[in-house]
Protein backbone atom coordinates (compact mmCIF):
# COMPACT_ATOMS: atom_id res chain seq x y z
CA UNK A 1 0.00 0.00 0.00
CA UNK A 2 1.50 3.56 -0.98
CA UNK A 3 2.21 6.01 2.12
CA UNK A 4 -0.21 8.94 2.78
CA UNK A 5 0.27 11.91 0.64
CA UNK A 6 0.79 13.45 4.35
CA UNK A 7 1.98 11.46 7.20
CA UNK A 8 0.03 12.33 10.58
CA UNK A 9 1.04 12.51 14.13
CA UNK A 10 -1.34 14.62 16.49
CA UNK A 11 0.37 15.45 19.54
CA UNK A 12 -1.00 14.15 23.10
CA UNK A 13 -2.30 17.06 25.66
CA UNK A 14 0.63 15.77 27.42
CA UNK A 15 3.50 16.23 24.49
CA UNK A 16 1.73 19.52 24.12
CA UNK A 17 2.01 20.61 27.32
CA UNK A 18 5.95 19.17 27.73
CA UNK A 19 6.79 21.18 24.31
CA UNK A 20 5.38 24.73 25.90
CA UNK A 21 7.36 24.31 28.64
CA UNK A 22 10.47 23.17 26.83
CA UNK A 23 9.68 26.71 24.75
CA UNK A 24 9.45 29.14 27.88
CA UNK A 25 12.60 27.02 29.14
CA UNK A 26 14.47 28.88 26.62
CA UNK A 27 15.96 32.17 27.52
CA UNK A 28 16.07 33.53 23.63
CA UNK A 29 14.71 36.57 22.57
CA UNK A 30 15.14 36.16 18.78
CA UNK A 31 15.14 32.59 16.72
CA UNK A 32 17.55 34.69 14.90
CA UNK A 33 20.03 34.61 17.65
CA UNK A 34 23.09 32.57 16.23
CA UNK A 35 23.13 31.29 19.38
CA UNK A 36 20.08 29.80 19.61
CA UNK A 37 20.03 28.18 16.27
CA UNK A 38 23.96 26.04 16.96
CA UNK A 39 21.67 24.93 20.38
CA UNK A 40 18.71 24.39 18.47
CA UNK A 41 19.19 20.24 17.34
CA UNK A 42 20.21 19.74 20.75
CA UNK A 43 17.26 21.27 22.33
CA UNK A 44 15.11 19.47 19.60
CA UNK A 45 16.42 16.57 21.05
CA UNK A 46 14.17 17.28 24.44
CA UNK A 47 11.31 16.69 22.21
CA UNK A 48 8.90 14.20 22.76
CA UNK A 49 10.09 10.93 21.71
CA UNK A 50 7.28 9.64 19.62
CA UNK A 51 7.39 13.08 17.65
CA UNK A 52 11.46 12.80 16.44
CA UNK A 53 11.10 9.45 15.92
CA UNK A 54 7.65 10.45 13.50
CA UNK A 55 9.85 12.58 11.87
CA UNK A 56 12.88 10.59 11.77
CA UNK A 57 10.54 8.09 9.62
CA UNK A 58 9.54 10.88 7.12
CA UNK A 59 13.23 12.11 6.57
CA UNK A 60 15.16 8.53 6.46
CA UNK A 61 12.42 6.69 4.58
CA UNK A 62 10.85 9.05 2.52
CA UNK A 63 7.33 7.40 3.00
CA UNK A 64 5.67 10.32 2.39
CA UNK A 65 6.33 13.93 0.51
CA UNK A 66 4.67 15.20 3.41
CA UNK A 67 3.72 14.89 7.28
CA UNK A 68 1.55 17.15 9.78
CA UNK A 69 1.97 17.89 13.37
CA UNK A 70 -1.12 18.22 14.41
CA UNK A 71 -1.90 20.08 18.19
CA UNK A 72 1.03 22.11 18.52
CA UNK A 73 1.04 24.42 21.24
CA UNK A 74 0.25 27.85 19.23
CA UNK A 75 -1.61 30.95 21.52
CA UNK A 76 -2.93 32.79 18.56
CA UNK A 77 -4.96 34.57 20.77
CA UNK A 78 -2.38 36.14 22.88
CA UNK A 79 -0.46 36.33 19.47
CA UNK A 80 -2.10 39.49 18.40
CA UNK A 81 -3.06 40.21 15.17
CA UNK A 82 -2.36 39.13 11.85
CA UNK A 83 0.81 41.08 10.65
CA UNK A 84 0.44 43.05 7.50
CA UNK A 85 4.76 44.15 7.30
CA UNK A 86 7.57 41.83 7.91
CA UNK A 87 8.58 41.04 10.87
CA UNK A 88 11.44 42.75 11.55
CA UNK A 89 9.57 45.96 11.74
CA UNK A 90 7.04 44.64 14.32
CA UNK A 91 7.69 43.96 18.25
CA UNK A 92 6.59 40.28 18.61
CA UNK A 93 4.42 38.94 21.53
CA UNK A 94 6.36 36.61 23.94
CA UNK A 95 3.74 33.57 22.78
CA UNK A 96 4.67 34.51 18.98
CA UNK A 97 8.55 33.88 20.23
CA UNK A 98 7.81 30.87 21.52
CA UNK A 99 5.93 29.86 18.64
CA UNK A 100 8.81 30.48 16.79
CA UNK A 101 10.98 28.71 18.56
CA UNK A 102 8.69 25.65 18.63
CA UNK A 103 8.90 25.70 15.11
CA UNK A 104 12.46 25.76 14.63
CA UNK A 105 12.85 22.90 17.36
CA UNK A 106 10.78 20.84 15.23
CA UNK A 107 12.78 21.44 12.12
CA UNK A 108 15.77 20.88 13.79
CA UNK A 109 14.66 17.18 13.64
CA UNK A 110 14.82 17.21 9.73
CA UNK A 111 17.96 19.72 9.26
CA UNK A 112 18.88 23.36 9.49
CA UNK A 113 17.36 26.39 9.00
CA UNK A 114 18.37 29.17 7.37
CA UNK A 115 17.26 32.14 5.44
CA UNK A 116 17.32 34.59 2.49
CA UNK A 117 19.07 37.73 2.58
CA UNK A 118 16.48 38.94 -0.01
CA UNK A 119 13.29 37.42 1.02
CA UNK A 120 11.78 38.43 4.04
CA UNK A 121 14.23 40.91 5.40
CA UNK A 122 16.54 37.85 5.70
CA UNK A 123 14.53 36.34 8.45
CA UNK A 124 14.64 32.53 9.55
CA UNK A 125 10.82 32.37 9.60
CA UNK A 126 8.80 34.08 7.39
CA UNK A 127 5.20 35.24 7.86
CA UNK A 128 2.98 34.38 5.30
CA UNK A 129 -0.40 36.87 5.56
CA UNK A 130 -1.82 39.13 3.58
CA UNK A 131 -0.27 42.26 2.18
CA UNK A 132 -2.33 45.12 0.38
CA UNK A 133 0.18 46.27 -1.78
CA UNK A 134 0.80 41.90 -2.68
CA UNK A 135 -3.03 41.90 -3.38
CA UNK A 136 -3.04 40.20 -6.89
CA UNK A 137 0.61 38.74 -7.07
CA UNK A 138 1.23 34.90 -6.44
CA UNK A 139 3.28 35.48 -3.42
CA UNK A 140 2.71 33.96 -0.09
CA UNK A 141 1.77 37.72 0.81
CA UNK A 142 -0.75 37.73 -1.94
CA UNK A 143 -4.09 36.40 -1.29
CA UNK A 144 -6.75 37.32 -4.30
CA UNK A 145 -4.38 35.35 -6.60
CA UNK A 146 -4.12 31.90 -6.15
CA UNK A 147 -0.18 30.51 -5.70
CA UNK A 148 0.16 27.23 -8.26
CA UNK A 149 1.86 24.26 -6.90
CA UNK A 150 5.77 24.46 -7.23
CA UNK A 151 8.60 23.29 -5.48
CA UNK A 152 10.05 26.25 -3.65
CA UNK A 153 12.70 28.52 -4.79
CA UNK A 154 13.52 26.07 -7.97
CA UNK A 155 16.26 28.64 -9.35
CA UNK A 156 18.49 28.13 -6.59
CA UNK A 157 21.03 25.26 -6.10
CA UNK A 158 21.06 25.59 -2.34
CA UNK A 159 16.73 25.96 -2.21
CA UNK A 160 15.51 23.82 0.89
CA UNK A 161 15.27 20.23 1.05
CA UNK A 162 12.39 20.62 3.25
CA UNK A 163 9.29 23.59 3.57
CA UNK A 164 7.82 23.87 7.46
CA UNK A 165 4.68 25.37 7.48
CA UNK A 166 3.37 26.49 11.03
CA UNK A 167 0.00 27.73 11.00
CA UNK A 168 -1.24 30.21 13.40
CA UNK A 169 -4.42 31.17 12.01
CA UNK A 170 -6.82 30.42 9.24
CA UNK A 171 -10.63 30.96 10.16
CA UNK A 172 -11.73 30.77 6.67
CA UNK A 173 -9.92 27.45 5.80
CA UNK A 174 -8.05 28.42 3.27
CA UNK A 175 -6.17 25.13 1.57
CA UNK A 176 -2.81 24.51 1.14
CA UNK A 177 -2.44 22.07 -2.23
CA UNK A 178 -0.21 19.31 -2.02
CA UNK A 179 0.78 16.86 -4.79
CA UNK A 180 3.76 14.33 -5.73
CA UNK A 181 4.64 13.03 -9.00
CA UNK A 182 3.21 9.49 -10.19
CA UNK A 183 6.50 8.53 -11.94
CA UNK A 184 4.44 5.28 -12.89
CA UNK A 185 2.36 7.37 -15.60
CA UNK A 186 5.52 8.89 -17.54
CA UNK A 187 6.61 7.28 -20.57
CA UNK A 188 10.49 6.17 -19.98
CA UNK A 189 11.27 8.81 -23.31
CA UNK A 190 9.34 11.83 -21.00
CA UNK A 191 11.26 10.47 -17.95
CA UNK A 192 14.38 11.00 -19.93
CA UNK A 193 13.87 14.14 -21.28
CA UNK A 194 13.20 15.70 -18.11
CA UNK A 195 15.85 14.57 -16.87
CA UNK A 196 18.12 16.15 -19.45
CA UNK A 197 19.96 19.28 -18.05
CA UNK A 198 18.04 21.80 -20.51
CA UNK A 199 16.01 23.54 -18.32
CA UNK A 200 16.07 27.40 -16.96
CA UNK A 201 14.53 27.77 -13.68
CA UNK A 202 14.30 31.60 -12.90
CA UNK A 203 13.78 33.27 -9.40
CA UNK A 204 10.05 34.57 -8.11
CA UNK A 205 9.55 38.01 -7.74
CA UNK A 206 9.59 37.80 -4.06
CA UNK A 207 13.67 38.27 -4.82
CA UNK A 208 13.53 40.73 -6.45
CA UNK A 209 13.40 43.87 -3.60
CA UNK A 210 14.86 46.84 -4.27
CA UNK A 211 18.02 46.22 -2.50
CA UNK A 212 18.91 43.53 -4.61
CA UNK A 213 22.38 43.76 -5.91
CA UNK A 214 22.97 42.03 -7.87
CA UNK A 215 19.35 40.62 -9.10
CA UNK A 216 19.43 36.83 -8.34
CA UNK A 217 19.93 34.84 -11.70
CA UNK A 218 18.64 31.81 -13.45
CA UNK A 219 19.90 28.61 -13.30
CA UNK A 220 20.02 25.59 -15.82
CA UNK A 221 18.97 22.09 -15.32
CA UNK A 222 17.00 19.36 -15.21
CA UNK A 223 13.48 18.63 -13.55
CA UNK A 224 14.07 15.30 -12.82
CA UNK A 225 17.06 14.03 -11.02
CA UNK A 226 18.36 11.38 -8.21
CA UNK A 227 17.30 8.03 -8.69
CA UNK A 228 15.64 7.62 -12.39
CA UNK A 229 13.24 4.85 -11.01
CA UNK A 230 11.61 7.42 -8.00
CA UNK A 231 13.29 10.37 -9.11
CA UNK A 232 13.36 13.99 -7.27
CA UNK A 233 11.60 16.96 -8.83
CA UNK A 234 12.52 20.49 -9.42
CA UNK A 235 9.48 22.34 -10.71
CA UNK A 236 7.59 25.69 -10.87
CA UNK A 237 5.44 26.26 -13.36
CA UNK A 238 5.27 29.94 -13.23
CA UNK A 239 9.06 30.65 -13.57
CA UNK A 240 10.86 27.80 -15.91
CA UNK A 241 11.73 28.25 -19.55
CA UNK A 242 11.42 25.58 -21.85
CA UNK A 243 14.70 24.94 -24.66
CA UNK A 244 13.52 25.93 -27.72
CA UNK A 245 15.44 23.31 -29.71
CA UNK A 246 14.58 20.07 -28.65
CA UNK A 247 11.96 18.22 -30.07
CA UNK A 248 9.07 17.23 -27.92
CA UNK A 249 10.19 18.91 -24.57
CA UNK A 250 6.60 21.00 -24.25
CA UNK A 251 5.00 17.28 -24.36
CA UNK A 252 7.21 16.00 -21.53
CA UNK A 253 6.33 18.57 -19.52
CA UNK A 254 2.60 18.46 -20.43
CA UNK A 255 2.32 14.89 -18.96
CA UNK A 256 4.76 15.83 -16.24
CA UNK A 257 2.44 18.28 -14.89
CA UNK A 258 -0.57 15.72 -15.61
CA UNK A 259 1.28 13.05 -13.80
CA UNK A 260 0.91 15.54 -10.80
CA UNK A 261 -2.23 16.97 -11.12
CA UNK A 262 -4.17 13.62 -10.75
CA UNK A 263 -3.31 13.25 -6.98
CA UNK A 264 -3.45 16.61 -5.86
CA UNK A 265 -5.30 17.08 -2.41
CA UNK A 266 -6.23 20.41 -0.69
CA UNK A 267 -5.66 20.93 3.14
CA UNK A 268 -7.16 23.57 5.12
CA UNK A 269 -4.24 24.07 7.94
CA UNK A 270 -5.29 24.42 11.20
CA UNK A 271 -4.05 26.94 14.14
CA UNK A 272 -1.36 24.85 15.91
CA UNK A 273 -0.78 22.33 12.68
CA UNK A 274 2.73 22.46 11.22
CA UNK A 275 3.32 21.12 7.42
CA UNK A 276 6.68 19.75 6.43
CA UNK A 277 6.76 19.51 2.68
CA UNK A 278 9.87 17.18 1.51
CA UNK A 279 10.80 19.86 -1.14
CA UNK A 280 12.49 17.16 -3.50
CA UNK A 281 9.11 15.16 -3.78
CA UNK A 282 5.78 17.19 -2.60
CA UNK A 283 4.88 20.44 -5.10
CA UNK A 284 2.79 22.74 -2.64
CA UNK A 285 0.26 25.71 -3.54
CA UNK A 286 -2.16 27.89 -1.98
CA UNK A 287 -5.93 28.75 -2.96
CA UNK A 288 -6.83 32.20 -3.32
CA UNK A 289 -9.10 33.81 -0.70
CA UNK A 290 -10.18 37.54 0.14
CA UNK A 291 -8.32 39.58 2.18
CA UNK A 292 -10.02 41.77 4.84
CA UNK A 293 -6.62 43.15 6.80
CA UNK A 294 -8.81 43.70 10.04
CA UNK A 295 -5.76 41.47 11.62
CA UNK A 296 -7.96 37.96 11.91
CA UNK A 297 -7.15 36.07 9.20
CA UNK A 298 -5.09 33.32 7.75
CA UNK A 299 -1.72 33.61 9.18
CA UNK A 300 1.16 30.85 8.63
CA UNK A 301 4.87 30.99 9.77
CA UNK A 302 7.15 29.49 6.49
CA UNK A 303 10.54 27.97 7.17
CA UNK A 304 13.50 27.03 5.21
CA UNK A 305 15.04 23.53 6.47
CA UNK A 306 18.19 22.30 4.65
CA UNK A 307 20.04 18.82 4.77
CA UNK A 308 23.19 20.53 4.19
CA UNK A 309 24.22 23.66 5.29
CA UNK A 310 27.80 23.25 3.81
CA UNK A 311 26.25 23.39 0.77
CA UNK A 312 26.01 27.35 0.83
CA UNK A 313 28.71 27.92 2.88
CA UNK A 314 30.25 29.95 0.12
CA UNK A 315 27.09 32.18 0.20
CA UNK A 316 26.88 32.38 4.41
CA UNK A 317 29.14 34.85 6.13
CA UNK A 318 30.47 32.59 8.45
CA UNK A 319 29.80 28.97 8.86
CA UNK A 320 27.23 29.89 11.82
CA UNK A 321 25.33 32.42 9.77
CA UNK A 322 22.11 31.05 8.61
CA UNK A 323 21.25 33.58 5.75
CA UNK A 324 22.13 33.35 2.15
CA UNK A 325 23.34 36.25 0.64
CA UNK A 326 21.01 35.99 -2.43
O1 LIG B 1 0.61 29.66 2.23
C1 LIG B 1 0.77 28.50 1.87
O2 LIG B 1 0.07 27.56 2.32
C2 LIG B 1 1.84 28.17 0.88
C3 LIG B 1 2.44 29.39 0.32
C4 LIG B 1 3.58 29.11 -0.60
O3 LIG B 1 3.60 28.28 -1.43
C5 LIG B 1 4.75 29.90 -0.45
O4 LIG B 1 4.64 31.01 0.07
O5 LIG B 1 5.84 29.46 -0.86
FE1 LIG C 1 5.92 27.87 -1.80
Amino acid sequence: MRPPVVAEYTLSSTEAEHIQSLAESLDVGSVDDERFLTRAAVWAGELPRNLRAFLEDFRATEGSPACRVAGLPVDSERMGPTPVVAGRRRSKAASEIRAELVAVLLSSCLGDVFGWRLQHDGLLIHDLAPRPEHEDTGLGTGSRQHINWHTEDSFHPCRADYVGLLCVRNPAQVPTTIGFLDISLLSDADRRMLAEPVFTFKPDPSYFVSDAEPFPGPDRGSILYGDSADPYLRFDQDYIDLPADVAGVEDAVACLRRAIEVNLIHLSLRSGDFLFLDNRRAVHGRASFQATYVGTERWVKRVNITSDLKRSRHLRGSASDRVIRV
